[in-house]
């Protein structure tokens, strides 16, 4: 059970691993319900990497490690499902099934994690559709959206189980500006709403009109704003 003051993410001393290559060292964070960080850092500076310890893609060897309660030290393969059912997980390609309608798309998640009773699943299929901003979509296939529309499925989907936090690498990389904007804007709301939000990206923009936490991978470590001054977000 999460309680209301626990931080949905603890990491002290993780050392994450690629193979047999340390990426970053000495990683110590944590990030509370409710707060919104950005992930930043150069190319191949590790930002995935992190993620990917965070949803137990990649195993967390050293250090010490929890998301939402899931010890990673401990976790086993069998409970990874489990965990990420509380993560949300968003990702820059949209990776919906382009054979599948939107409802259908949804769905099949909601069966993975273990959804039964129909008319409860066809009931949040709209409350996630709607949430998004995308209540007349269910029907239509991913080929019938535009890029952020598709982006905006992809939300819904990470919504469907009412995650603590929501994990986004690069959700807006692929998207112009205007649409990446209201992406953003979208994952401001859910914030508000009472969802932690950690977002890998390279927009510096965006770094700068919202003035929210930022850690930052780089040469080996993740440097945190909240201890040290990070310059990115007030460069011009
Ligand atoms: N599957 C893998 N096997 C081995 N090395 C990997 C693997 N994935 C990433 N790496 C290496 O780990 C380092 C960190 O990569 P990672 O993808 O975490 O960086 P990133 O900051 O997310 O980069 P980008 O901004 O380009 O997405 C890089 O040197 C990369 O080459």
């Amino acid at each position: 059970m999460q309680f209301s003051n626990e931080p949905v993410v603890r990491l002290n001393k993780a050392c994450i691993f690629q193979g047999i290559t340390a990426i970053l060292q000495d990683v110590t964070f944590q990030i509370d319900k409710d707060e919104f960080v950005f992930l930043i850092g150069r190319t191949g500076s590790g930002k995935s990497s992190l993620l990917k310890t965070l949803y137990a893609d990649l195993p967390l060897k050293m250090g010490q490690g929890s998301v939402v309660n899931y010890n990673l030290n401990e976790i086993k393969s069998k409970e990874v499902p489990y965990l990420r059912r509380k993560l949300g997980i968003v990702f820059q390609d949209f990776q919906l099934f382009t054979d599948r309608t939107v409802a259908e798309n949804l769905y099949f998640v909601m069966k993975a994690t273990g959804w039964k009773d129909r008319s409860k699943m066809k009931t949040r299929m709209v409350e996630v559709l709607m949430r998004v901003g995308l209540g007349g979509a269910a029907t239509k296939m991913p080929h019938q959206l535009s890029g952020g529309e598709q982006q905006r499925v992809v939300i819904a989907r990470a919504l469907l189980n009412e995650p603590s936090i929501l994990l986004a690498d690069e959700p807006t990389g692929n998207l112009d500006p205007e649409v990446a904007d209201g992406i953003f804007k979208l994952f401001q709301e859910i914030n508000k709403q009472g969802t932690a939000v950690l977002m890998a990206t390279h927009n510096h923009e965006l770094l700068r009109k919202y003035p929210y936490r930022i850690l930052k991978c780089e040469k080996g470590r993740v440097l945190d704003s909240n201890e040290t001054e990070i310059l990115e977000a007030k460069k011009e």
